[in-house]
């Protein structure tokens, strides 16, 4: 017997429309009526009438009393997405992509694979199809025990007729997975903020980039007639959607806005028709019909042959966005826009020889990686340490771009932006400028205090003090590849920058500063203090110049890498000059022995 013949029906099913099965929100939960009973239950774990299906329901009643796993710590819910897809070796499209695009969208992926494939850049060498009843198993697993916010089917699903079973299968377990969820809202709505957003999202896999039927006539009957009404959005594109309004020519973005009308007349909530393939199209063009509105969605189109895996994670994506919470037409924008930048990030990678190579969807870790060139912090660069300071700027007329140039080509080896009352949108776009003359040069460019403003223009670090963001968390946001330094006047700071992940402390002030209004002197004693204690390295800031950094670096102790200027550098005419002489200094220092 298929999957379809085991399945029992054995429950109280809710108040339910098929058309229409999420629109009924917390309010609309109630139980109703008893569909069909039968005395087998293959599914269990998903019945809840079964003992079995008593136990998940009592199960879930039971989520707030589970018992420790022996860590104490508060419970945050996880957005997550269930993900039923083929396997590819190659990493490019399928399950694989699917979790990689959940997990670049912070997002929990569980998966339940209909197939495994041997698969490279050069093609498909071998399918391999998971059992129905396995896939039944799988289902099962995840959904008897996890909560999950939106199924995706995607990728291989229908690949082989052997698979037919299980898309109708899946059409009980979307049932199946709605009760869960309106059981679990059920029993947790008094205990918890629960957010009742269970969705179906259908990648119509049936044709491939390359041109490949990939399902059979007989399956996209079943396709139409049975899973799309349940689909809360289907992306087909063009070549699916002919193939699913039986064969018509798609060849203008005119005929796009016919094709997603008439597939939405077949049942979907909303349907995505992607573009990518159409002729001619400078823009890559998507229409997107949610049954009333039509909506045109554009992004440039990326020259590059790394596309394979672009359709499993654009409906990967949109699962993520819509199980964050997400509505329907901002998840399709946030997700297209995803695979937009993931192909502009890999544009020009190599993976493989074939001719449609993969890309990197977790392109927001290497472009920290890559930006750091392999190695993120080193001591070192803290040996000519620049501070900008605007007010100086202004007073001698120079731009903070101008200066900071200046400033390296006279020897600084790391600078800070230390903006305290520019406008944050005149500071991002100053510092973005800063960045890339920065990175032209090969020296790190650090964010004083504004840890968004770092993030946001992808800057190598943040100096932060005390009164700033505490440095645990801004290692949280930053993550860990990113350079923090943290002011320290004591060695009790020093120890606290330590264990918060800090790469490197600021101490002083060393000598009085008018550049820092009220700041404590804690003098060349006080300084060696800290060194001492440090389990970081160490720069030196307050009143340092030519004429003092000399003693400064001569205290000797092995944790002093440098010293930071301000007004040493930036409160003067010439800033390559200013630098130069300090260069200088300091090289005698390194130079000559004690
Ligand atoms: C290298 C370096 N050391 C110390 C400081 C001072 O930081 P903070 O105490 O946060 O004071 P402000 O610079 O924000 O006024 C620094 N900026 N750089
Ligand atoms: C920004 C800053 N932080 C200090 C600290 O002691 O933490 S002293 C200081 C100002 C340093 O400017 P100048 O080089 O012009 O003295
Ligand atoms: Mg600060």
């Amino acid at each position: 017997m298929g999957c379809l013949g085991t399945i029992s029906y054995t429950f109280f099913l809710l108040s339910y429309s098929s058309r229409n099965p999420i629109r009924s929100g917390p309010e609309g939960f109630q139980f109703s009526r008893a569909l069909k009973s039968s005395s087998r239950s293959m599914y269990r774990g998903l019945s809840l009438r079964t003992s079995m299906g008593e136990e998940t329901a009592a199960s879930m009643a039971r989520q707030d009393e589970r018992p420790s796993r022996g860590i104490e710590c508060s419970v945050r819910k996880v957005p997550h997405v269930l993900t039923v897809a083929g396997s590819d070796s190659g990493a490019g499209a399928g399950i694989q992509a699917d979790l990689k695009a959940c997990g670049a969208l912070g997002v929990y992926c569980s998966t339940v694979i209909t197939a495994v494939t041997a698969q490279n850049t050069v093609g498909v060498q071998g399918v391999h199809h998971v059992p129905e009843e396995f896939v039944g198993e799988q289902l099962k697993s995840v959904l008897s025990d996890m909560h999950v916010d939106v199924l995706n089917i995607g990728n291989m699903l229908l690949l082989g007729a052997v698979l037919n079973c299980c898309v109708l299968e899946m059409l009980r377990l979307k049932q199946e997975c709605f009760l869960l969820l309106r059981l679990s809202m059920f029993y947790v709505k008094n205990s918890r903020n629960f957010q009742f957003k269970a969705a179906l999202v259908v990648d119509p896999v049936m044709v491939s980039t390359s041109g490949d039927v990939l399902a059979a006539p007989s399956i996209l009957s079943v396709f139409r007639e049975e899973l799309l009404p349940m689909a809360d959005i289907v992306t087909p594109n063009l070549k699916e959607a002919s193939a699913l309004l039986g064969g018509v020519q798609l060849e203008t973005v005119s005929d796009m806005y016919s094709a997603a009308k008439s597939i939405q007349s077949l049942g979907p909530r909303n349907v995505l028709v992607k573009g990518g393939d159409l002729p001619a199209s400078k823009d890559a063009v998507d229409i997107f019909f949610d049954g009333e509105h039509f909506h045109e969605l554009r992004a440039s189109r990326i020259k590059t042959c790394n596309t394979h895996g672009t359709g499993c994670t654009l409906a990967s994506c949109i699962a993520a966005e819509l199980a964050k919470g997400s509505s329907m037409l901002p998840a399709v924008k946030v997700a297209k826009r995803f695979v937009e930048v993931a192909l502009d990030y890999s544009k020009d990678i190599i993976i493989g020889n074939g001719f449609q190579g993969p890309f990197d969807h977790l392109f927001k870790l290497s472009r920290v990686c890559n930006s750091c060139k392999g190695q993120r912090f080193k001591p070192s660069d803290l040996f000519l340490y620049a501070v900008t300071d605007s007010g100086m700027n202004k007073k001698w007329g120079h731009s903070i771009t101008d200066v900071v140039k200046a400033a390296i080509e006279g020897g600084a080896t790391i600078v800070q932006l230390r903006e305290k009352v520019a406008e944050t949108r005149d500071f991002f776009k100053t510092a973005e400028e800063c960045l890339e003359m920065c990175r032209s040069y090969g020296v790190p460019l650090l964010i004083n205090d504004r840890v968004d403003v770092a993030l946001a223009i992808d800057a190598d670090g943040v100096h932060i003090g005390q009164s700033d963001m505490p440095a645990r968390v801004a290692r949280i946001l930053l993550g860990p590849e990113k350079i923090i330094g943290v002011s320290c006047k004591t060695p009790e700071q020093a120890e606290q920058a330590w264990l918060d992940g800090a790469d490197y402390i600021g101490c002083g002030g060393v000598f009085p500063t008018t550049t820092k209004e009220n700041n404590l002197t804690i003098g060349l004693e006080g300084l060696k203090t800290v060194c001492l204690a440090s389990k970081l390295p160490v720069v030196a800031i307050g009143g340092i110049g030519v004429g003092n950094a000399h003693s400064v670096m001569k205290i000797g102790i092995p944790s002093l890498k440098g010293v930071a200027v301000v007004s040493a550098l930036f409160d003067r005419e010439c800033v390559t000059t200013a630098t130069k002489m300090l260069h200088s200094v300091l090289m005698d220092v390194v130079s000559t022995p004690n």
